[in-house]
């Protein structure tokens, strides 16, 4: 998915993507990254606030960058959840697993949980383990066996 994109007052507009007779629906704030503005058809727009709003040009480490805080806190005795939710095709998989080249949210916080762990290893132990769930069409599915039905390990 290769995007390029513009500065126009103070706003960063999606190109690339758009570029055959379509235009972009989204438009973001350049000194407000919390801020999502959503073009409805004439002047009119509507505005989402967020904690953050991730831009197009971000790639995994910088959506990293921001996820790793709250990840690494079950360390501390937080409990933590990330919920990738979207419509088909919107990258979740993506931004979650990622690609052998540029690994997602998971990959990068075991390495980083297992690199804490052996940070505190002198005064901390750590159990971890591993459990992954897929929610789909009201039906839980649990992706670490192959057959959730006969249990039969991957
Ligand atoms: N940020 C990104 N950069 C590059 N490619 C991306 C990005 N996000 C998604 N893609 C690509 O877009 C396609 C769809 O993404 P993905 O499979 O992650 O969507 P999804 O939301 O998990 O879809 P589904 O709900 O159908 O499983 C994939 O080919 C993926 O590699």
């Amino acid at each position: 998915m290769e995007e390029t994109s513009s500065v126009f007052n103070g706003k960063l507009n999606i190109l690339g993507e758009v570029s055959s007779g379509c235009s972009s629906v989204v438009e973001f704030n350049l000194f407000k990254d919390n801020e999502l503005h959503i073009l409805c058809g004439g002047s009119s727009r509507k505005l989402f606030k967020f904690d953050h709003v991730f831009r197009p040009q971000d790639d995994q480490e910088a959506v990293f960058a921001q996820t790793s805080p709250v990840m690494t806190s079950v360390l501390d005795g937080f409990n933590v959840c990330i919920i990738a939710y979207g419509q088909t095709g919107t990258g979740k998989t993506f931004t979650m697993e990622g690609t052998s080249e540029s690994s997602g949210v998971h990959y990068r916080t075991l390495e980083e949980l297992f690199r804490i762990s052996e940070e505190r290893s002198c005064t901390m132990k750590y159990d971890l383990s591993v459990s992954m769930l897929e929610v789909y069409n009201e039906k839980i599915r649990d992706l670490l066996v192959e057959d959730s039905n006969h249990g039969v390990k991957k």
